[in-house]
């Protein structure tokens, strides 16, 4: 652990990560270069046995040599043993129906850490919502990691930046502390809604960029479909709370551009795939099994949107070319030729 914590905040000793995917694997590694204790937990024992014998993830992180103080375990109950902090890095729809499972084995008092970029279908809650309606645990126990970090990246220790958030902001601390590394630099928010949403949403911006990018267009609709993204991702995160600022920053601006941009990102490859013409089910295939968010979201995105008279013509134009009601060359026409409008 990198700096002195300031009075009254104190380190993390024992951090379970629950979920051994790309960025749960890559989160787990940068806490145990912090110098944190920390636990993995996967589903499958096979893959719990290669990270902690072999130090290696090979189905999601294969050229990374993981830490040999990081252990991961298959049991659940063993990775929550001890831990002051548990970091939840499953897909956005997989998390309530975990967590459930879970709940009865959560230490008291434990800080709830999401890593999930979406919002639950069905209920439009976002993940923090999730975990407190699940747990019962107040809202200031619950943070979130959310910014540009591209998992693969950051398993390769190039340097990026993130932002904790925390109601609680001793708590967003002392989660920063547990993950600062020499590549990984957290900075800390109260705006829990506000990185959420931007963490959310920009999956469904990239997914634009990607079909943009299938369809044959260049760098000018990309930057077009980026900012116009991030009005409309501004416009819908404010009108739900969220700090105007927050967007600006790290977990809205930062991490947008990074997938809109990134040939490592799912989303984006996802849209690539619907772009050039492959149905959502082929795109999946072509994805390897990996979760592109926004697919999974842009329905719930585009419903919060609404019942909040919030306008996101980018969103749900992705979420009529996710659902099959449009092809991708159809919705792309529609948008540019959408009535200009006085802003
Ligand atoms: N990969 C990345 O670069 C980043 C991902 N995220 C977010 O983190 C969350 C997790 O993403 P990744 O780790 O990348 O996903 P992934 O697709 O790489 O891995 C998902 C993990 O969840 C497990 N899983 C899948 N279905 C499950 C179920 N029903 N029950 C229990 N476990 C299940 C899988 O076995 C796997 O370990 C997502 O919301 C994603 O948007 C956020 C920042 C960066
Ligand atoms: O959230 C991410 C980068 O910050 C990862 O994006 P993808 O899920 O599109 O790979």
């Amino acid at each position: 652990m990198s700096a002195i914590l300031p009075d009254g905040v104190r380190p993390l000793e024992r951090v379970a990560v629950l979920g051994a995917g790309s960025w749960g694997t890559t989160f787990a590694k940068v806490l145990a270069d912090a110098g944190t204790p920390v636990t993995l937990w996967a589903r499958r024992a096979e893959v719990a046995e290669t990270v902690t014998r072999e130090h290696r993830n090979p189905e999601y992180l294969p050229d990374v040599s993981l830490p040999t103080e990081l252990v991961a375990t298959a049991d659940a109950d063993e990775a929550l043993d001890g831990a002051q902090a548990v970091v939840l890095a499953l897909p956005a729809q997989k998390l309530r129906e975990n967590l459930e499972h879970w709940r009865p084995h959560l230490p008291d008092g434990v800080t709830l850490v999401s890593l999930a970029k979406g919002v639950e279908r069905g209920t439009l809650l976002r993940m923090s919502e999730v975990i407190c309606e699940v747990t019962d645990a107040d809202a200031d126990r619950v943070a979130v990691v959310s910014g540009p970090n591209l998992a693969g990246e950051i398993a390769a220790e190039q340097p990026t930046a993130t932002v904790v958030a925390c109601r609680d902001h001793e708590r967003a601390i002392a989660v920063q502390h547990a993950c600062s590394t020499g590549y990984f630099k957290p900075y800390t928010n109260t705006d829990v809604i506000g990185c959420e949403l931007g963490g959310a949403c920009k999956n469904v911006i990239a997914l634009a960029c990607g079909t943009a990018a299938g369809l044959g267009y260049g760098d000018n609709t990309m930057a077009s479909l980026i900012t116009r993204g991030l009005a409309e991702i501004s416009r819908l995160a404010v009108a739900l709370g969220a700090e105007q600022l927050t967007l600006a920053g790290l977990a809205g601006m930062g991490d947008l551009v990074a997938t809109c941009a990134s040939p490592l990102s799912r989303n984006r490859r996802f849209g690539e795939a619907l772009g050039r013409g492959l149905t959502v089910a082929e795109a999946e295939e072509a994805n390897h099994g990996q979760v592109a968010e926004g697919v999974k979201s842009c329905d719930a995105i585009s419903e919060l949107a609404r019942r909040h008279a919030v306008d996101t013509p980018i969103v749900d134009a992705v979420r009529r070319v996710c659902d099959g009601e449009v092809s991708a060359k159809e919705v792309g026409d529609e948008l540019i030729n959408r009535e200009l409008k006085v802003e």
